[in-house]
């Protein structure tokens, strides 16, 4: 019988994101604020007989190739641990591509899990993050999930404590955003920084208020002023009653936070029919089991 696996692949929201400095390297070192939402890609992970990757997606947006972030977390494991096997990969796609949802990141997070799992290699989630953080700065978080505190580039992670649970509504508009881009265009010597201590003490509290009063991301600017369709985006959420309104990472998905359903039904009915996309979801906040 041939092994076969399904893994979930959450997608993040970032509740805080500063920049600090602009690294040699030109990655810039980071302080985030990362948490997991109920809106998910599932990967089913197949053997195969004949040492090979493939893969396939339910979505024309996402490469089926080497490109794909999945593809590269396989293609990773068996250069590193000379697997022999071959692996079929089936993405199930929920998450909205290019949003600043983290859906490639989690993609290849779900498959270095996965695979860990299925070909026996042992290795611990720290291991497995490090790996993954030769695919992409996020894939650390993805590896581990739940809610922390990113530094580094991203890769350096340090759990935190679930915030307490409420709804988060996200709206995509109908355009991607390049992460490399929103980067390159910052001023680091002209930004706001958000008050990560006080977003991280506001988890740890559970206290729901500052958690709202505390977002924050330097990276909007950037994107609103690229597309100011997310700006509008931003105002209808705020005009509907969300208690904190942010755009996550480098956008363009625009996320908003209540704790009352009706007021969750109000804001996703109000921005259905004006966004691209919209998903009414739970805060996770828990680690990866
Ligand atoms: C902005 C964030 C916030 O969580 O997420 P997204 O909006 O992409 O979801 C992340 O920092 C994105 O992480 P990720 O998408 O994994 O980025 P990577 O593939 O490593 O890098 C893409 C490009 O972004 C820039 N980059 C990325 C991370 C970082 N700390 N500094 C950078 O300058 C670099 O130009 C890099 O070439
Ligand atoms: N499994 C994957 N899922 C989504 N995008 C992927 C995947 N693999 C590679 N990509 C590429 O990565 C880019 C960023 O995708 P994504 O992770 O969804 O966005 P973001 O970095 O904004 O959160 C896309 O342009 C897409 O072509």
């Amino acid at each position: 019988m041939r092994q076969k696996l399904s893994v979930k692949a959450p997608a993040k929201i970032n509740l805080a994101l500063d920049v600090l400095h602009k690294r040699p390297d030109g990655y810039h070192e980071v302080e985030m604020i990362m948490t997991n939402v109920d809106l998910a890609d599932r990967l089913e992970l197949t053997e195969l007989r004949r040492d090979e990757i493939i893969l396939e997606s339910t979505s024309g947006f996402v490469p089926d190739d080497q490109r794909n972030l999945a593809y590269q977390a396989a293609a990773l494991l068996k250069k590193k641990y000379r697997i022999k096997q071959g692996i079929s990969i089936k993405i199930d796609k929920q998450i909205p591509v290019a949003a600043g949802l983290a859906g490639g990141s989690s993609d290849a997070a779900a498959a270095l899990r996965g695979l860990n799992e299925l070909w026996q290699i042992g290795l611990s989630y720290d291991e497995l993050a490090e790996l993954g953080s030769e695919i992409g700065s996020d894939v650390a978080f993805c590896v581990h999930g739940g809610t922390a505190l990113a530094k580094g580039r991203g890769e350096v992670i340090q759990p935190l404590d679930a915030p307490p649970p409420c709804w988060v509504i996200l709206a995509k508009p109908s355009i991607g955003v390049s992460t490399a881009d929103v980067y390159r265009r910052l001023r680091t010597t002209e930004m706001k920084h958000p008050d990560v201590k006080g977003m991280m003490r506001a988890i740890e509290e559970k206290n729901y208020e500052g958690i709202c009063h505390n977002l924050g991301n330097v990276l909007e600017d950037v994107t609103l002023k690229l597309h100011p369709e997310v700006r509008q985006i931003k105002e209808k959420m705020e005009s509907l009653g969300a208690d904190g309104v942010l755009m996550s990472g480098s956008g363009p998905t625009v996320f908003g936070l209540t704790r009352h359903e009706s007021r969750m039904q109000r804001i996703y009915n109000g921005l259905r029919g004006f966004c691209g996309q919209v998903y009414a979801v739970r805060l996770l906040g828990e680690k990866n089991p």
